[in-house]
């Protein structure tokens, strides 16, 4: 998907909400654990609940990984599932990779051509040669943390280099790289304060901002220093939506939280 189809879907749903389907097992309703794929069973149900307030879904490859093959196949059939039944869906795949270059091919292989998400997240910490291999992929968008959501950004991406922060000197090099237009970022809702200083290096870039719901992160002060005139943004939200309700009602209950947070996009998107 391109970022102009991302963007049409935006206006057309009033909606930059991205879900984390970030599944542990003992969180989902119990009745889910008699299913042969409790993970898909919950995902598909939480898919066809909520796709049409989304533009985005973001598995975190963490909660599939660490139940094994049975976790990873869940997290294929997801991937499947959507590429399939809502192709109109981003799908970002946020395992955090990026290695020497030939590894960080193999990852972008892992998750661009055999699982054939949208995009990936990474870690920008072993600089261009890590990251270019992920950006060499036509149509695939490389999403890579610049300011995180957690307390310990502070320990590093907030400490000054040769006078400026970390956080900056990623964004600003970042943009010379090699197909570097492929390239998205991580701004973590908790730190919008930052996102008017963010915005003045990387205007055009779309920004992933989790840390909405569970975090404490506030939409309303995200949007007004991190929007652009496209919108350019993708608003996560993972625990704070799909872990609503443990009843059998969860879906619905996961809609109704998508739903509040699609009306308030959709209210700032009218202003
Ligand atoms: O890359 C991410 O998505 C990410 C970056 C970051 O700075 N903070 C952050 O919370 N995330 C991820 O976003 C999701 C947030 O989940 P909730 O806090 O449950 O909404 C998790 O999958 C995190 O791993």
């Amino acid at each position: 998907m391109t970022t102009q189809q991302l963007t049409e879907q935006i206006k057309k749903k009033k909606s930059f909400l991205c879900i984390g389907l970030d599944v542990d097992l003992n969180k989902i309703p119990k009745h889910l654990l008699k299913e042969e794929d409790p993970i898909f069973a919950f995902n598909k149900a939480i898919i066809d609940a909520t796709h049409h307030l989304c533009v985005a879904y973001k598995p975190n490859t963490a909660f599939y990984e660490a139940y094994g093959l049975k976790g990873w196949k869940a997290l294929e059939k997801t991937i499947m599932y959507l590429n399939v039944k809502h192709p109109e869906q981003f799908t970002i795949a946020d395992a955090k990779r990026g290695d020497i270059g030939n590894t960080s091919t193999m990852y972008a292989k892992a998750f661009f051509e055999d699982l054939n998400f949208d995009s990936v997240t990474v870690a920008p910490y072993m600089g261009k040669d890590s990251i270019e291999p992920f950006l060499a992929f036509e149509d695939k968008h490389t999403i890579m943390l610049a300011l995180t959501s957690n307390q310990g950004a502070f320990d590093f991406q907030t400490k000054k280099a040769e006078d400026k922060e970390l956080y900056k000197q990623v964004l600003e090099t970042s943009k010379s790289w090699t197909n570097s237009e492929n390239l998205m970022y991580v701004v973590g809702a908790t730190k919008a304060e930052y996102l008017a200083d963010i915005r003045s290096i990387v205007p055009d870039s779309f920004l992933l901002v989790p840390g909405v719901g569970a975090q404490g992160g506030n939409l309303q002060d995200v949007c007004k220093y991190g929007m652009n005139d496209s919108i350019g943004l993708l608003i996560n939200s993972s625990r704070g939506i799909i872990y609503a309700s443990e009843n059998e009602y969860f879906a619905e209950a996961a809609a109704e939280k998508a739903r509040d947070l699609q009306a308030q996009m959709e209210a700032i998107l009218s202003k």
